[in-house]
Formats: C-alpha cells, sequence, structure tokens
C-alpha cells in the first residue's frame, strides 16, 4: 500500500472515496461481487482485501477485464466469470462522466462492454469526459462505422481511439476498437458496433473524490438522489 504522504490531494479523496464505497455497499451478506475497471479499482480492492480472509474466502470476484482480474489474481481474492455468476450482488466501478440522475458515462478505459454487463447484472457504482461516449466496434468495421458517424450520422469529431505506447489504436479485452463520439442517436443501429459507454439508471450510488480532499456521495432513495459530504479524518 502506498503512504498516504505520497498520494496527491486527489489522490487521497479518491482513495477515500473508494473506501468508503467499499464500506456502506459491500457487506458480509454479498457473496458475488463485481470489480470494475480504472485508476480508483485498486483502491476498492485494497479495502477488501481489508475486510479480511474471513470474509473473503466465500467471496467470488468478477472482473469487468484484465486490469480487474490481475487485481483479484494478485490479492488472492477468489476469480469468477459472468457466465458462472450471472446474478452479482454488488459492482463497484469507476465512471468518467456522472449526472444529476446518476446516469453515466463510461469507457475511458475502453472496458465498458463488459462494464456494462456487469452493471446488468448488479447494480454499479459510480465515482467530466470530454471525448464524448466511447463506442465499441469490430475491427474490421471500424472504417465503415467511422465513415457514417462522419458522414450520415453528423458527428465529424468522432475518432478511433489510438494507443499511448504503442503504434496503432487501442484494443479492448475483447479484441475489438473504441471510437470515441458526442452524438449517441443511431449509434447501436450501425453494423460494426457492439455497445456504447451510457449507463443510464445503472447505478445506485457515485462517490466523487474533490480537489480538496472530501468526497460527495450521491446516492438514489427512494426515486430521489440525496447528497452528503465526507470530510477526511
Ligand atoms: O469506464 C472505465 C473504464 O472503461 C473507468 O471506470 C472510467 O474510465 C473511470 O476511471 P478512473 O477511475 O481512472 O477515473
Amino acid at each position: 500500500m502506498q503512504a498516504t504522504t505520497t498520494l496527491s490531494a486527489i489522490e487521497q479523496s479518491k482513495r477515500l472515496a473508494a473506501y468508503t464505497a467499499v464500506d456502506k455497499h459491500i457487506l458480509p451478506e454479498h457473496k458475488v461481487i463485481g470489480i470494475g475497471s480504472g485508476s480508483t479499482v485498486p483502491y476498492v480492492v485494497e479495502r477488501i482485501v481489508a475486510q479480511g480472509r474471513e470474509l473473503n474466502k466465500d467471496r467470488v470476484f468478477i472482473p469487468t477485464g484484465f486490469q480487474s482480474k490481475e487485481l483479484i489474481v494478485m490479492s488472492n481474492l477468489n476469480l469468477g466469470d459472468v457466465d458462472q455468476f450471472p446474478t452479482i450482488d454488488v459492482t463497484v466501478d469507476g465512471a468518467d462522466e456522472v449526472d444529476l440522475n446518476l446516469n453515466c458515462i463510461k469507457g475511458g478505459g475502453a472496458c465498458h462492454l463488459r462494464e456494462k454487463v456487469l452493471a446488468e447484472a448488479a447494480n454499479t457504482l459510480g465515482t467530466n469526459f470530454t471525448p464524448g461516449v466511447p463506442i465499441e466496434v469490430v475491427p474490421f468495421a471500424y472504417a465503415q462505422v467511422l465513415r457514417k458517424l462522419h458522414n450520415v450520422l453528423g458527428s465529424p469529431n468522432a475518432t478511433l481511439r489510438m494507443a499511448k505506447a504503442k503504434a496503432g489504436p487501442v484494443v479492448t479485452d475483447n479484441s475489438n476498437f473504441v471510437i470515441d463520439c458526442t452524438i449517441l442517436a443511431k449509434i447501436k443501429m450501425l453494423t460494426g458496433v457492439v455497445e456504447v459507454g451510457l449507463f443510464c439508471d445503472m447505478a445506485q450510488a457515485a462517490y466523487f473524490g474533490n480537489e480538496d480532499g472530501s468526497v460527495t456521495v450521491k446516492r438514489k432513495v427512494e426515486f430521489r438522489v440525496v447528497e452528503e459530504s465526507i470530510l477526511p479524518s
């Protein structure tokens, strides 16, 4: 575990957000738990491990991609998959953008297809995403999908997401490509599109790590969203 002093204020608040989400939502009776992707999720796993071997030995953890699978295995937690456990008690995941009703944009880490399958198997939990909504596409169709987004659906800024440390595009854990696009209408009807990163009416609560170290919690209570603040101790 990293020492607190080496973490920036924003990292500390992300960690507090993750820890609080685990404390409030991963309860002793939860046995099948979804683990999302992104830079906040290692703190989620860290906190789950801190709940102790006794609780975790009877649990199974379902990853949303390569990163969370590695985290689960490296933490000696039991690994499962959503085809073995189609009903998940709770999933904790990151988010790129969250609206007032807790609808989310996800896919900044190109894991949104699996994340959405897990979110539908449970009720996902979230934490500004300028590129738009990520769209996962089969590789051989990407040029055609891009052409239709540019010329037919009126999204001239849609771009194929490129990798940073490799020449070529980002490749998802499902061996697909990702296009970032600012319009959504009709996209899922395009041949070659696998999934979009819009998660509507799926999150029950969202934890936002703020620059001042505090965490803002928004959660649904009987169809309303209530808000509270948690200050760092
Ligand atoms: O959707 C995702 C991956 O596809 C991530 O959950 C999202 O990008 C948030 O990541 P971070 O915790 O690094 O802000």
